[in-house]
């Protein structure tokens, strides 16, 4: 185990290399930052030391202020584990030193990381190096001066855009703005830093400080302009979340006051924010995330991910379409295969679309672009199919098709070659009930758009090997998707978890509640839609023949509406005919169609289940309540059921896949947070008078008796 901590060499030339050392990232645990604080003061003391050189072991500067320790804040609430670093180490101790000290930057300086940069007197950089400070994501602002240091090094509209997108920049971008002072190649990188120190130490370079700076900082009324800009789109973009704004607020303070004056009001704040339920749901799904790499028996049984060189995707319609464009983008060769060649064309249309639109929001170059295409081979046939290291099948969902199918391809597939199907949700043992594959059937199911949504849920059986998950998570990693790992069911975590959440939705408009009024409820909450405009976004194909699937898997629990069957025979499909709940049109937002209000009225008549035929009446909350809770409950079968490895990986998956706000933490933590006896009473009540559909599960049941929460259990497979 690598040593935690700093250490300091003093080479002849007078200057003292500090390096922080604290794998995989170089966090700035509390003994990191207590041992920095040990060498800055014995250089300071020492008369052979003229200059420093800060810099970060392995290849990689620093990721900021180690996150374990908002985790211990939020568990104990106790705001004193936060160390003094503001005002005592990056101040006193680094700024107003009286010995120059120089960053030597590699690989990333992101929050508290480049903080301490910032307070160096110089910064020198090796090329690619990753520069940011991304706290807001975190729920909380920059707490060791950056708030105030950014700006001054590289004007507000930038550094606002930084902090407030908590997006780095490369050091490239960095030296023409002026956070990087020169950028050098990584071998030189310690050498050119100690003599930059020595030459600020003798007068021969400029001794800066940035928090004394303000050249790029502008007049007053410039800045006041920039941010009451930039307020208001925070408020569009982040309206639930507290930092934006205080972010924007200390800044302010600062370039008002002073950059010290700044510094003293962002400590206070940052503290105040640590301490926030928005942190807590940011830190919790940081972590729950990076816990979804370790699945027990699958990636600490000392197996190694098989090359994924070649992939066919059979279907070429939206999710295949989806599914392809990411791959190419990853550099992984794919053959799509169609039925036809109408439906090959289009399919590949489909892909150029994704891939130029790309290109067009400029998230992709043009040349990346057309790299990404040239891996992209059309087929008809199954002759390609003798060399792939992979199939994603991604037809409809039709049991027979897709037995067909995988009947077929494992005949045609090589031996080692797995067998994926992204079925959103039919039972994968029935997906491969006609074959003798079952240790190579796994689940590859992505979210729509799949080039753009970040979530891969792998499922996998009780016969789907462990090489099999694992190449597959390999591959997830490499399309830069999150891969979360879960066991076989209708619905699998994701679907089976929210298939409550139309439904709780359907049920509440027949209880005669507004459709629209629903959708704003919903959206106010943080879901960036409603359930009935996710639904016209879907398309209502999906939502019956996904309906069927779980009301044929769970009878006890499906709520049965007409609205659907009679939006589609009022020749209604959602957003793909411009005609839903809402209505489309070219260049403008969906309007809600007031012409739908009969179609839910008929179906209110059919379902009759309003009490003595009049409207409920109900609170914002209770509309959260009663479309949420139900998801919560199902949840808790899932968990009770195995079917997900950690409560924790159902928080990643709600956020990643149906994204749920993740500054609630995700499904379950927001679950704790409300309280799972609250939830209980809650659905208990509502079944008693609206039937089984809120009946609490057993496992939920058991947790608010026992005044238990639901998160924090680890799950094992059976
Ligand atoms: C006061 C200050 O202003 C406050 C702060 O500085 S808050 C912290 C700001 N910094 C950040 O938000 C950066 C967070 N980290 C990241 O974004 C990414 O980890 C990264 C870009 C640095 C590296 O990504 P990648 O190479 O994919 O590795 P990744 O798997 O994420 O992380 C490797 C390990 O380091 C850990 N880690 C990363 N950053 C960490 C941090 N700042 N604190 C503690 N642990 C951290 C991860 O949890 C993971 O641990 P694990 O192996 O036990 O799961």
């Amino acid at each position: 185990m690598a040593q935690v901590g700093a250490t300091m060499e003093v080479g002849s030339d007078g200057v003292a290399v500090i390096t922080v050392c604290n794998p995989l990232v170089n966090a700035l645990a509390i003994k990191v930052i207590k041992e920095l604080k040990e060498k800055f003061a014995e250089a300071m003391r020492r008369d052979d030391v003229k200059a420093l050189v800060l810099t970060g072991k392995g290849g990689r500067f620093s990721g900021g202020f180690d996150i374990n320790v908002f985790q211990s804040v939020h568990k104990t609430g106790d705001i004193s584990l936060m160390p003094d670093v503001s005002i005592d180490l990056v101040v006193n101790t680094m700024e107003d030193a009286k010995k120059p000290v120089v960053a030597a930057v590699e690989g990333l300086a992101l929050g508290g990381g480049l903080e301490l940069a910032m307070a160096c007197h110089a910064r020198i950089s090796a090329p690619k190096a990753q520069l940011g400070l991304p706290e807001l994501a975190l729920g909380v602002i920059p707490g060791f001066g950056g708030t105030q240091r950014l700006p001054r090094l590289l004007g507000l509209p930038k550094a606002v855009e930084i902090m407030l997108l908590s997006k780095p920049i490369t050091s490239e971008e960095g030296e023409k703005l002026g956070l990087i002072d020169a950028i050098v190649p990584s071998k030189d990188l310690l050498q050119v830093s100690r003599k930059w120190a020595l030459d600020i130490a003798e007068r021969r370079r400029p001794w800066i400080r940035s928090l004394h700076r303000t050249d790029k900082l502008g007049s007053l009324s410039e800045a006041r302009e920039i941010l009451k800009l930039a307020r208001q789109q925070a408020k569009q973009t982040a309206p639930n979340m507290p930092q934006h704004q205080a972010c924007l607020d200390v800044i302010e303070a600062g370039i008002v006051h002073g950059g010290y004056h700044g510094v003293l009001e962002e400590a206070r704040v940052f503290k105040q924010l640590v301490l926030s339920d928005t942190s807590r749901g940011l830190v919790h799904v940081f972590f729950a995330q990076r816990a979804t790499s370790k699945v027990p028996n699958v990636t600490d049984i000392g197996l190694k991910p098989r090359p994924v060189k070649k992939v066919a995707v059979i279907g070429g319609g939206l999710m295949g379409s989806g599914i392809a464009t990411t791959l190419i983008l990853s550099n992984i060769f794919v053959v799509l295969k169609e039925i036809n060649s109408e439906y090959l064309l289009k399919g590949i249309k489909f892909v150029e679309a994704n891939v130029r639109g790309l290109v067009t929001r400029k998230k992709l170059s043009h040349d990346k672009a057309e790299k990404a295409l040239s891996m992209l081979k059309g087929v008809l046939d199954y002759s390609e199919f003798r060399d792939v290291d992979m199939v994603i099948e991604a037809v409809i969902e039709n049991v027979p098709l897709k037995q067909k199918i995988f009947g077929e391809i494992e005949k045609a597939c090589p031996p080692h070659c797995i067998l994926a199907t992204n079925t959103s949700t039919i039972d994968l043992n029935v997906v491969g009930e006609k074959t003798r594959s079952q240790d190579r059937i796994v689940g590859a199911h992505f979210f729509s758009p799949a080039h753009v949504m970040p979530l891969l849920e792998i499922v996998r059986t009780e016969k789907s090997s462990a090489q099999a998950i694992l190449d597959l998570m390999a591959v997830g990693k490499t399309i830069k998707k999150v891969p979360v790992v879960v066991g076989n069911c209708t619905g699998f975590a994701v679907n089976r978890t929210f298939f409550p959440y139309t439904q709780g939705a359907q049920l509440l408009i027949n209880l005669g509640v507004d459709v629209f009024r629903i959708d704003r409820v919903i959206s106010n909450f943080g879901l960036p839609m409603g359930p009935f405009q996710l639904q016209d976004l879907a398309g209502y194909g999906v939502a019956l023949a996904v309906g069927k699937e779980f009301a044929g898997a769970f009878p006890d629990r499906t709520f049965r509406s007409s609205v659907v069957e009679l939006l589609i025979k009022d020749g209604r499909n959602g957003k793909n005919n411009g005609r839903g709940y809402y209505i489309y049109e070219k260049g403008s937002k969906p309007k809600p169609d007031p012409s739908v209000l009969p179609i839910i009225e008929e179906a209110r008549r059919l379902t009759n289940i309003m009490p003595e035929g009049k409207p409920i009446s109900v609170t914002d909350q209770e509309i959260v309540e009663m479309i949420l809770f139900p998801v919560v409950n199902e949840a808790c079968r899932v968990l009770d059921e195995g079917v997900a490895v950690r409560a924790s990986d159902l928080d990643v998956a709600s956020v990643l896949g149906m994204s749920f706000p993740s500054y609630r933490g995700g499904i379950v933590f927001w679950a704790d947070t409300v309280g799972p006896s609250h939830i209980y009473r809650s659905l208990k009540k509502w079944s008693e008078v609206n039937g089984s559909f809120y009946k609490p599960s057993r496992f939920l049941e058991e947790r608010a008796t026992k005044g238990m929460p639901l998160v924090r259990t680890l799950y094992h497979f059976s």
